[in-house]
């Protein structure tokens, strides 16, 4: 780009079509109207600094902070190609002296090269990049029309700036050239699909799962597996999906598969008439996180393995679980591991009948984004559908909240969201409980109260600090290692329960200036001043006052990809004294119960 630039104010200056530019902008200047001066001004707004930093840090801000919304990588492509675009277009005026057209100017020229147009380098970078995402990350048809309408804005814009006089044709061609390199460069190392290592064959370390290998599954694998039931939510499994996972099962020689499809009253379908009639070995889940809860809280305390077929619109058990994103993967992978036990949280309240759930439970902004979402949105935009709900309630006002952990004392807060999770990763991998952990016997805590525009930054901020760094912080200072999967929260080691108690529940951190603060507790029981929207799993429930939630330590069997340091192969924290410091003596309360023992839980 520099290069040119010199060209074009050097030697080519004089040559065809440059040598004929001020003709151009003189003939712009000479046709210009009162109507079409007012409507370049607008365009030219729309590019304007101002315009393009408050857009940018809008949306990377939604894409980064909003719960069940977080997409890093699209947050960081979009902000890091207007950044970069502008050091760019700084860098090249640095180089090139350009004198603006030689005709009156309808705005005030900045002290900058007339090569290239910033206005038009900046609008290709962030409304060509919104067209990006809407087309690679959106579904449905509609997402072409909406990228072509962002993609109108930077030839308007160039228009503008050539009518308004700022800028001789070649500033602005120089301009599209180098947003659109820049999107380019940052959307290849960002947003191209990455080519996958071929799966590793069964039986040989291979994914990132760090759980300890539950009693009785001596062997990986499903081999002798004899009826597995399939739960299937019709409208998030395809007939095609289907047929997958019946070839998936047939392949690990399960032969004796029985189907049963959800419906809105029955979201785990027959399921527990199959495990009432006994003899069921394994349940397979196909469907999002509301549809593995209902199955979770059918098979949690029984010896029946569960097996997720990640095909909802979040799918957070899966993605913090280290699954392979792709449905079929997931369950060929995970019938080719181990049988793992995660802990479940019981929630109850108002109108929440006691029952169980695998990922968080919440009330305030998250359970009224869960609430208003459109399942029309849903089934078309993805994700996208929760920001549009989402924005209806940015303004809403904080809740007043009293929450007690264990048996500590009650503190009074003020908050607009609180969640309780068993795990911690919203998509793309946000730590939103970086504490979590799904085989810890502890449940994380966090209430978000960010206060004005810099709390949200500052809560934006140390979400994204602690995404890209990639490491999660241990309550005791110990760090867990983000797994190749995504599998988030989860060390390469069994239990980290003792850290967890050791710190107990006056353990509170407060961080991002106060907007998030979090807490960890076996039990957290929450009073609310009024009545309050509530979510469990991504599942609305009534509104009520109140939310009380305990750990179910290692009550679910979950058919798992074989973990990277076999399990096989090291001690169980549960089973080696030297490890939990437990006697067999105090053993939990599950042990006695008709199902093989949790082997990472000890009191
Ligand atoms: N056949 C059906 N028709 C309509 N609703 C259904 C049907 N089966 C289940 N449901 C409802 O769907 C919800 C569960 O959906 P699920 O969570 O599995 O998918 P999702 O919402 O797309 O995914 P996620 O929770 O991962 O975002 C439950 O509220 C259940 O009542």
């Amino acid at each position: 780009m520099v290069g040119a630039g010199l060209l074009i104010t050097g030697p080519a200056a004089s040559w065809w079509p440059l040598a004929a530019e001020g003709d151009v902008n003189a003939w712009f200047a000479g046709h210009r109207t009162g109507p079409a001066t007012a409507v370049t001004e607008w365009l030219t707004l729309v590019a304007s600094t101002e315009s393009i930093i408050g857009i940018t840090l809008v949306c990377v801000v939604a894409l980064v902070v909003l719960p069940r919304v977080p997409r890093w990588r699209e947050a960081v492509f979009l902000g890091g190609s207007v950044a970069a675009q502008s050091a760019l277009f700084l860098f090249i005026t640095l180089c090139v002296e350009r004198p603006r057209p030689d005709v009156p100017h309808l705005d005030p020229a900045p002290p900058t090269s007339s090569f290239p147009s910033g206005h038009v380098g900046a609008s290709v970078a962030l409304y060509g990049g919104l067209a990006t995402l809407a087309v690679t990350r959106l579904r449905g048809p509609w997402r072409y029309a909406a990228a072509a309408v962002l993609l109108v804005v930077p030839p308007t814009v160039a228009f503008s700036r050539l009518y308004r006089g700022m800028h001789h044709p070649s500033d602005v061609v120089g301009g599209l050239v180098n947003g659109a390199c820049t999107l380019l460069v940052i959307g290849y190392a960002l947003l191209a699909p990455r080519r996958r290592p071929a799966p590793v064959p069964a039986g040989r370390e291979s994914g990132p799962l760090p759980l300890a290998r539950a009693a009785g599954s001596a062997v990986g694998g499903v081999r002798g597996v004899r009826r597995v039931v399939v739960v299937r939510h019709p409208l998030a499994c395809t007939e095609k999906l289907a047929q997958q996972v019946h070839g998936v099962l047939v392949r690990h020689g399960c032969t004796d598969v029985r189907w049963t499809s959800t419906t809105a009253e029955r979201p785990c379908g027959d399921l527990a008439a199959y495990t009432a009639a006994g003899r069921v070995d394994l349940v397979v889940v196909c469907g999002g996180d509301g549809t593995v809860r209902a199955c979770a809280d059918e098979l949690s305390g029984s010896g029946t393995a569960l097996a997720v077929v990640p095909c909802g619109t979040g799918n957070l058990l899966a993605r913090n679980l280290g699954l392979p994103v792709k449905p079929a993967a997931a369950l060929d992978r995970a019938l080719s591991g181990d049988r793992v036990r995660i802990d479940v949280g019981r929630v109850s309240g108002d109108g929440i009948a006691p029952t169980r759930f695998t990922v968080m439970a919440g009330a305030g902004f998250d359970a009224l984004m869960v609430r208003d979402a459109s399942p029309q949105l849903k089934a078309s935009l993805g994700w996208l559908a929760y920001v549009a709900s989402a924005v209806r309630h940015l303004g809403d006002p904080p809740m007043r909240l009293s929450i007690r952990l264990d048996t500590g004392e009650l503190l009074s807060r003020r908050a607009r969201m609180v969640v309780i999770g068993n795990v911690g990763a919203l998509q793309g991998g946000v730590p939103l409980l970086p504490d979590a952990r799904p085989d810890s016997g502890r449940l994380e805590v966090v209430l978000l109260d960010p206060v004005g525009a810099a709390g949200w930054l500052a809560a934006a901020a140390h979400l994204l600090r602690g995404m890209t760094a990639g490491h999660f912080r241990r309550s005791g200072g110990r760090r867990g290692r983000v797994g190749t999967t995504g599998t988030v929260g989860m060390t390469g080691t069994a239990g980290t329960r003792g850290t967890a108690q050791a710190a107990g529940p006056s353990a509170r951190r407060l961080v991002a200036r106060g907007a998030l603060e979090y807490f960890s507790a076996a039990r957290v029981d929450i009073r609310f001043a009024g009545p309050q929207a509530r979510e469990v799993d991504g599942d609305c429930a009534v509104e009520g006052t109140r939310l009380v939630a305990e750990v179910e330590p290692g009550a679910l069997l979950v058919q798992l990809p074989r973990s990277r340091r076999s399990a096989a192969t090291r001690p169980s924290r549960a089973t080696d004294p030297a490890l939990t410091g437990a006697s067999e003596t105090e053993a939990p309360a599950l042990r006695s119960g008709p199902y093989p023992a949790p082997r990472i839980h000890t009191p």
